[in-house]
């Protein structure tokens, strides 16, 4: 991915000033991280699917929408805050799941949540965590979080940590639905990428971990069931009072039967472009899922958010909260939880930003007006 960034001038001497220069926008925490962190771990982090036409479209489809900002309308005093099934969050941003913190920075997970705690927004726990749930719950005791799915061939094993997390105040399970197989990410395959042997998917520790046969990054690959349907939604709500909300849907039909199986929101996603390739940008794929869901529920979307601006035209076109994945990564490569905390800080100081200067003072004012739809 390019850095998109004014740092390119910069010796790899100089490099090493780099660390202690004041971090400006998302991309200087992603330069920092393909710099510090080992080839294999950054190729796996930064991995798209086949040619990354996904992964690269997610970024590339913000900078073909322009916007309609409105003047003169008093934005000395602005608010950002929204809330999330119910749960006031500082600013429509939170943390997507994905696997292995603990490759970016020792602490891991448990330094993802303090710093989403600190801001006040939701951390969303991927099943992949190499810190336990309770190790991440009682590193952040006060913080918002959801908790990511995955169905496994073993029910009981899904069953299990699904009440796990509910015992442990989670406030939704996010079940994600496009993952029957893991994509095809060249660089992984080429690189043998596995989970270092130190670390551990510790919510299955000594259950998966020693399951025998084949392993897909050094973690048993028959465990993830590719036979989940619809039905396997109402299993879940058997099993659980906590909300559920689909992540991986990228057309109204599915959109239409998520409502229909009587989940409570959509996280529009496209994996970061890491499944399917060829699929569309998440932010093309918005506003006809918005148009089918008329509000019945909440529709949020991942992939490809790097700045305020990104924030504000996913939101005008019908996003309640946006998440972002691989930028939290590059925040914990960087400083823990303090770099996390300064990827969010930076986004919401763009975001604020870019709400002042198109004429919104709150969340609620910001609406499809804002955007530039092509002449015909
Ligand atoms: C390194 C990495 C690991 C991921 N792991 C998971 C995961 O365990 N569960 C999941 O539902 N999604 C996972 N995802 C997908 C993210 O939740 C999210 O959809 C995506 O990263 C958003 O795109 P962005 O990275 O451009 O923000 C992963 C993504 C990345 C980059
Ligand atoms: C065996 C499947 C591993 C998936 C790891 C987490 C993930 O979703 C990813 O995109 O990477």
């Amino acid at each position: 991915m390019s850095t998109g960034c004014n740092r390119d001038h910069i010796s790899s001497r100089e490099g090493v000033r780099c660390a202690e220069m004041a971090m400006v926008c998302l991309t200087d925490f992603e330069e920092y991280a393909k710099e510090h962190l080992s080839k294999a771990t950054w190729d796996y982090y930064a991995a798209g699917a086949d040619e990354c036409c996904t992964r690269d479209d997610n970024l590339l489809a913000y900078k073909r929408i322009r916007l309609r900002p409105r003047i003169l309308r008093d934005v000395s005093v602005s608010d950002t805050r929204t809330t999330v099934q119910g749960t006031e969050i500082s600013f429509p941003v939170g943390i997507a799941p994905t696997a292995f913190h603990c490759m970016a920075w020792h602490e891991g997970e448990m330094a993802t949540a303090r710093a989403a705690e600190a801001v006040n927004t939701c951390y969303i726990t991927s099943t992949y965590s190499t810190c336990s749930v309770e190790e991440i719950v009682a590193a952040a005791p006060n913080g918002y979080r959801w908790f990511q799915l995955y169905v496994y061939r073993d029910r009981k094993l899904s069953e299990s940590i699904v009440h796990r997390v509910e015992a442990l105040g989670y406030k939704a399970l996010v079940l994600t639905v496009d993952v029957p197989y893991t994509g095809k990410r060249r660089d992984d395959i080429r690189n043998q990428f596995k989970l270092p042997p130190h670390l551990k998917v510790k919510n299955f520790d000594g259950v998966i971990q020693e399951a025998a046969g084949p392993e897909e990054y050094g973690i048993p690959a028959n465990t993830l069931d590719p036979s989940i349907s619809w039905k396997d939604v109402y299993w879940l709500q058997s099993l659980t009072r906590l909300p559920i909300v689909i992540k991986g849907i990228l057309t109204k039909e599915d959109a239409e039967l998520a409502v229909e199986h009587g989940v409570q929101g959509i996280i529009v996603s496209n994996h970061g472009g890491r499944q399917l390739d060829g699929g569309p940008a998440t932010i093309d794929a918005l506003s006809e899922i918005v148009d089918t869901v008329q509000g019945r529920i909440e529709v949020y979307l991942d992939g490809g958010i790097r700045t305020g601006s990104d924030v504000l035209k996913a939101v005008a076109l019908g996003a309640k909260c946006v998440f972002i994945g691989r930028p939290a990564v590059w925040g914990l490569a960087y400083k823990g939880e303090d770099g996390v905390r300064e990827v969010l800080q930076i986004l919401n100081d763009e975001f604020r930003l870019s709400m002042a200067l198109s004429g919104c003072r709150n969340v609620a004012e910001i609406n499809r007006n804002l955007i530039q739809f092509a002449k015909l």
